[in-house]
């Protein structure tokens, strides 16, 4: 059999509540790996897995350092010629951050998966256990190699660049409402109907291995009467990248301009991002590339942020930052 390493990083698929009828309020990362494991001994079909607890916490508190723990210990495992895949048990509100991230900095073509859960492991019809055999099954299945970071959940198995929480509440949350999904499982099988064309794992140029902490770039949050606060505030933080989650095609406040002129003259990376779900932000108006603003075509801002993080790290040329945008 295979053998599949399981990554436990806490979330709602180890979360606990009072009453199975309850499902929300409850204890993210409550539960260990092993418990986790025991809880689904259907896998054992159909991989040797084994356990490790990278950390427990609800997803919403997830920091830089367990990036680089997890990327790291990525690293480790799939460079062990007999491990054959990964699976990482995560929450559910920052999934999509942590699988961009390790899709750029995790190099090697054997499957990385990501799972959560909506329910918490206590609620009647949890939705933890057949997603955690799911994922197992795809990270024991040479279909799944070569195509980056995987999300599955839901019966389906989405890439970790194009894919957003769509919903608080619901099972159905992971989607990548326009660029579309990887596959699906069915019946026991998995199907794969697309791949992304952008660069990621043993194609991507981002090496970690030698960090302990990422540059710091804070999401500006665009809005009728919005002004330059927010900007001048993380500037005077330390921000060396601002994503500002602008209005329609990325367009941002007048009153926001001059901070965000102020901050690119002090060599702070400015990218154009969207509050909107849908649509590229393209370059749109020539005041925009005057002012020294970036764009982040089609990636979200909480995505936009991991990869400015990660381009820093190697340089601070906005041409080449901008380059970057396109390829990843
Ligand atoms: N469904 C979930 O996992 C939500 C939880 N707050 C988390 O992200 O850890």
């Amino acid at each position: 059999l295979p053998q599949v390493k399981i990554l436990a990083t806490g979330g709602t698929i180890a979360g606990t509540a009072s009453s199975s009828t309850q499902m929300t309020g409850y204890k993210a990362g409550n539960l260990g790996v092993q418990v986790l494991i025991n809880a689904v001994p259907q896998i054992k079909q159909y991989a040797e897995v084994s356990g490790e607890q990278v950390s427990n916490i609800g997803s919403e508190n997830m920091t830089d350092k367990i990036w680089l723990k997890l990327a790291k210990r990525c690293n480790e495992l799939l460079a062990d010629p007999n491990v054959s895949g990964i699976v990482i048990t995560h929450g559910t509100d920052t999934l999509e951050e942590t699988a961009y991230f390790l899709n750029l900095t995790v190099h090697s073509d054997k499957p990385i998966v990501i799972v959560g859960a909506m329910r918490p492991a206590t609620a009647i019809s949890a939705d933890g256990p057949i997603n955690l055999l799911n994922a197992v099954k795809l990270a024991a299945d040479p279909q799944s190699k070569g195509r980056g970071v995987l999300i599955a959940m839901n019966d389906m198995i989405n890439g970790a660049r194009d894919t957003t929480k769509t919903d608080t509440t619901n099972v159905a949350t992971f989607m990548s409402p326009e660029l579309g999904a990887f596959g699906f499982i069915a019946s026991g099988h998995n199907y794969f109907v697309r791949q992304t064309t952008k660069r990621h794992t043993s194609g991507s140029e981002f090496d970690v291995s030698k960090l302990d902490s990422l540059p710091r770039v804070d999401i500006v949050y665009s809005h009728s009467n919005a002004d330059r606060v927010p900007i001048d505030a993380f500037v005077k933080a330390g921000a060396k990248g601002i994503i500002m989650a602008g209005t329609g095609d990325g367009s941002v406040h007048e009153w926001e301009e001059p901070g965000i002129v102020d901050a690119t003259k002090k060599g702070v990376i400015v990218i154009r991002s969207s509050r909107v779900p849908n649509g590229p932000v393209t370059e749109s108006l020539q005041r925009y590339a005057d002012e020294g603003m970036l764009q982040s075509g089609t990636l979200n801002p909480q995505k936009s942020r991991v990869l400015l993080q990660l381009a820093l790290t190697k340089t601070n040329d906005p041409k080449k930052i901008q380059e970057y945008f396109e390829e990843y």
